[in-house]
Order: C-alpha cells, then sequence, then structure tokens
C-alpha cells in the first residue's frame, strides 16, 4: 500500500492511499477518513460507495461527511467505483465499464478479468484496512449514493453480519427493471436474470430485507427519479415490514448538494448502530 496523501482535517485524518488489488487485478485507490478518537481506541467504520462516473474523490471532497464522523467518532471509506488502468475493458457510456462497476462480480467477457468489485469493497479492501489501520471489524456500516446506494444495500442484505447498519441516498433500487441496471447486469452477469437477482434491492428486500433499522433519502426533485424506481423499494419495505425510515425530500435533486445536506443524519444514524446506542 501507498499513502498518496494525508491532510489533518477536522482533528482527524483524511488518507489517499493506492493499494495493488488482487480482485480488480491493478491498482486501486481509496480515500479513508480516520477520526480523532483512532489515537485512542479502534474505531467503527462507514463504507461510502460512490455512483455513476465517481472515483473514491467525488464524496470525499464533496459530501461533507469527515466533520460528522470527527463528531461521532467512526472512520469513512470512500473506495473507487470501477477497476482502473489501461488494461480495464472500457464502454464509451458513461454507465458502462469505467466508473460504472455496479458494485458486481462480473462473469462475462470483457468484464471478467477485472470487474470484481463485490469481493474487492466486500472482502479484498476490508482486509486491507483491518490490518493497516485502528478499525473494528465488527462495527461496520455502508451507504452510498445511487449506482452507490444500490451497491449498500445489496451488499449488506447479502452480507447482514458484516454490515451492522445500511442507509442509501437515492440509491438505483429496482435494477432489473431499470436502464440503470438491465444493460450493466446483461453486460457484467450474462442473459440469464436469475443471476441479476442477488443484486436488485427491491428484489432482496422482499426476500430477506435487513435485520437493522434502515435509512433511506431520496429527492424529490431528482431527474433520475424514473430510473432509481424509489417506489419499488419503498413498496418492498412496506410489504416486508421491514423496520426503516423513507424519505422523500421534497425539492432535492440527484447531486451532492443533496448528499451533503442529509450527511449528518446518515453518520449519526450509523454511529449510534455501530456504537450500540
Ligand atoms: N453523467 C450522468 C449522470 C451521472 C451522475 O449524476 N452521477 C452521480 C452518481 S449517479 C454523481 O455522483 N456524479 C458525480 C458528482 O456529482 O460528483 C448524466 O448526466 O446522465
Amino acid at each position: 500500500m501507498e499513502m498518496l496523501s494525508e491532510n489533518k482535517c477536522f482533528d482527524g485524518v483524511q488518507g489517499v492511499y493506492s493499494h495493488r488489488s488482487e480482485s480488480c487485478k491493478g491498482d486501486m485507490t481509496f480515500g479513508l477518513f480516520v477520526p480523532p478518537q483512532a489515537k485512542l481506541q479502534e474505531v467503527p467504520v462507514l463504507w461510502y460507495l460512490s455512483g455513476l462516473t465517481c472515483t473514491h474523490e467525488n464524496a470525499m471532497t464533496k459530501a461533507g461527511a469527515q466533520r460528522w464522523a470527527a463528531e461521532n467518532g467512526i472512520a469513512l471509506v470512500f473506495p473507487d467505483t470501477s477497476p482502473r488502468g489501461d488494461d480495464v475493458a472500457d464502454d464509451d457510456a458513461y454507465d458502462l465499464g469505467k466508473g460504472a462497476g455496479f458494485y458486481v462480480n462480473a462473469t462475462q467477457d470483457p468484464w471478467a478479468p477485472h470487474y470484481k468489485m463485490f469481493d474487492y469493497i466486500a472482502e479484498e479492501l476490508p482486509a486491507l484496512l483491518f490490518k493497516e489501520f485502528p478499525l473494528l471489524e465488527e462495527a461496520q456500516g455502508i451507504t452510498g449514493h445511487s449506482m452507490g446506494g444500490h451497491g449498500a444495500l445489496t451488499l449488506a442484505m447479502a452480507r447482514p453480519d458484516q454490515y451492522t447498519s445500511v442507509s442509501a441516498f437515492a440509491p438505483i433500487a429496482n435494477p432489473t427493471a431499470s436502464d440503470w441496471g438491465r444493460k450493466q447486469l446483461s453486460a457484467y452477469l450474462g442473459d440469464d436474470e436469475a443471476a441479476w437477482a442477488a443484486h436488485d434491492a427491491t428484489l432482496m428486500m422482499r426476500e430477506t430485507g435487513h435485520p437493522s433499522h434502515v435509512l433511506i433519502d431520496q429527492g424529490g426533485a431528482d431527474n433520475f427519479l424514473d430510473l432509481l424506481k424509489p417506489e419499488a423499494l419503498s413498496e418492498a419495505m412496506a410489504a416486508r415490514r421491514q423496520s426503516g425510515t423513507f424519505r422523500m425530500q421534497a425539492g432535492y435533486d440527484h447531486s451532492y448538494f443533496f448528499v451533503s445536506t442529509f450527511m449528518e443524519d446518515h453518520v449519526a444514524f450509523h454511529a449510534d448502530a455501530l456504537y450500540g446506542v
């Protein structure tokens, strides 16, 4: 692992690091905010998964999460959204290939050799972080925005023992029924739609849900409502009687102005769950 930068931030450290990834077969970059409390004790971790077109940098610089993480004593991880490098397959569209890994393990060529984002986020990067930093492995929460909200919800429902708490900002909520999903799941996983269900938050909510209280925020003036399909997830939550809060936030769009507005609530929500409050 190589340190690319470290900056003091709200008495903690905002770092950017790169490392060789076995899952993605190439170098990956991530941001990590370590709060001041970590000087004395290991701290819980909140994973933040970003959306289409993003790198590790968008949320790290625009979500305003560090202040709340420092107040609540939790670390923040900002992973990249896809494998990177000249030898990694890509597509001309912004919503497939680099910047659009959809947090799945691709099984189809040309994606399969590098696009193993599920394993990278759920297995490889945690193993590295828990070895290198004072973080509590048994206290992990996960959140994300848009494609990253889809990632957060689907990883948390796939691995409820690993992710104690889960929230999402404007998640791609029902990708098997959306143009933000069908194209990508068919490219990465093949045409058999049975394989897609394990990566659709609405379908997973109908099947299993999550043992914790789930927090979702969605902007009411989001340009992408027809692609995100929040109503499908909200209906699935109601049908399952999932403990949770689904907030439609009037007037907010899809941008980081929306994400940063509600970030304080999300960080405090995860801190409460991770500290067992
Ligand atoms: N570029 C796409 C939308 C991409 C987009 O809105 N991406 C969101 C996540 S889905 C984002 O976070 N973009 C980067 C940013 O705002 O910093 C379009 O114009 O249709």
